[in-house]
């Protein structure tokens, strides 16, 4: 089974505004709101992969049902932990480019982060655990470090898509997998990453300190997968992007989904990189559909 984690869940709220101004009164020509977080994309798009998973987190308020009942239509199962305050809610503002603001979610407890750690002692020998996300200022950002180290201590795999403080701690627990972007790539190591080569020279570093697998994103660019014994570089499809909240989701997505239904490492990451485009290219998250139709256009170079 796979479960998401996402310590940090949203409403994401959709504006678009013709030609946004900074200090005047703008009105929205759109606006859309869907359940956030990137373990939480990471289990919408699982479902439509038909793959299925349970979500982890905190959730809470009006917000946090919201996203309950939002999941609870698509079939995803849920089993968070009650927050105290609401579930925070993320804008993504479109007018040409994507600026987003998001909020800072609610305070956790040790009560509360006792209970998410009761249910990770309940993982099972070859479950998979997805963390995703940023993780709440009212916890360390060694958080993720310890809950890796209990997963595994259950026999889990661990799949991780964070970035900052967290990625640098989490990388001593050593992960099965890891999918930073090359910018938080580059982050990780105190350098500016430019091209596949550079990002696959510290993709190979992270493979050395002992994790198994490396999935690293450059956008429209090109993305990697990085082991002991591949490195494989893809190009994705072209298209018109839409939308590029949960690419990156959606991506570790498709790599996971496709990996769990037995396909090959490779397959799993070309099906890795059409889920990204697919959702880049969408207003939503990707559906199957739309990542099989991209399947072959994905470049494996
Ligand atoms: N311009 C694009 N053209 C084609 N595919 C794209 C484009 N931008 C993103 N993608 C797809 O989405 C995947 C993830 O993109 P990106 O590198 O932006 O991830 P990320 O920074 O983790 O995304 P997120 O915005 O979800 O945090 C890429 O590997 C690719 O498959
Ligand atoms: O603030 P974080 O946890 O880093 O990112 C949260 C978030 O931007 O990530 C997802 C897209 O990847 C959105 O659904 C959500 O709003």
């Amino acid at each position: 089974m796979i479960y998401t984690c996402t310590l940090n869940p949203s409403i994401d709220y959709i504006v678009e505004v013709d030609a946004f101004q900074v200090g005047a009164v703008n009105r929205a020509t759109h606006t859309a709101k869907y359940p956030g977080g990137k373990g939480i994309n990471v289990s919408r798009v699982l479902q439509r992969l038909g793959a299925e998973s349970t979500a982890l987190g905190f959730i809470g308020g009006f917000t946090g049902e919201f996203v309950k009942q939002e999941l609870e239509k698509e079939e995803i199962r849920h089993s968070f932990i009650q927050a105290t305050g609401d579930t925070r809610i993320n804008v993504k503002l479109k007018s040409g480019e994507e600026t987003e603001i998001n909020g800072q979610g609610p305070i956790i407890s040790e009560e509360q982060l006792k209970q998410l750690f009761a249910k990770i002692n309940e993982l099972q020998h070859a479950d998979i655990l997805v963390l995703a996300g940023s993780v709440p200022s009212s916890l360390p950002s060694s958080i993720y470090t310890s809950i890796v180290q209990a997963a595994q201590e259950r026999g889990a795999k661990v799949a991780v898509d964070t970035s900052g403080p967290a990625l640098q701690e989490i990388i001593a627990a050593k992960p099965n997998l890891v999918k930073p972007n090359h910018h938080e790539l580059g982050e990780l190591f105190g350098v500016d990453i430019q091209t596949a080569d550079e990002a696959i020279e510290y993709g190979k570093k992270l493979v050395d300190m002992g994790i198994e697998y490396v999935l690293v994103s450059m956008a429209g660019d090109g993305a990697l997968f990085i082991s002991k014994n591949e490195v494989i570089f893809a190009k994705p499809p072209r298209g018109t992007v839409r939308n590029s909240v949960g690419a990156g989701d959606s991506m570790l997505a498709g790599f996971l989904a496709a990996y769990t239904q037995g396909q090959s490492l490779e397959q799993a990451f070309r099906f890795s990189v059409a889920s990204g485009s697919a959702t880049a290219f969408s207003t939503d998250l990707c559906t199957k559909q739309d990542v099989e139709r991209l399947l072959p256009e994905v470049q494996i170079l």
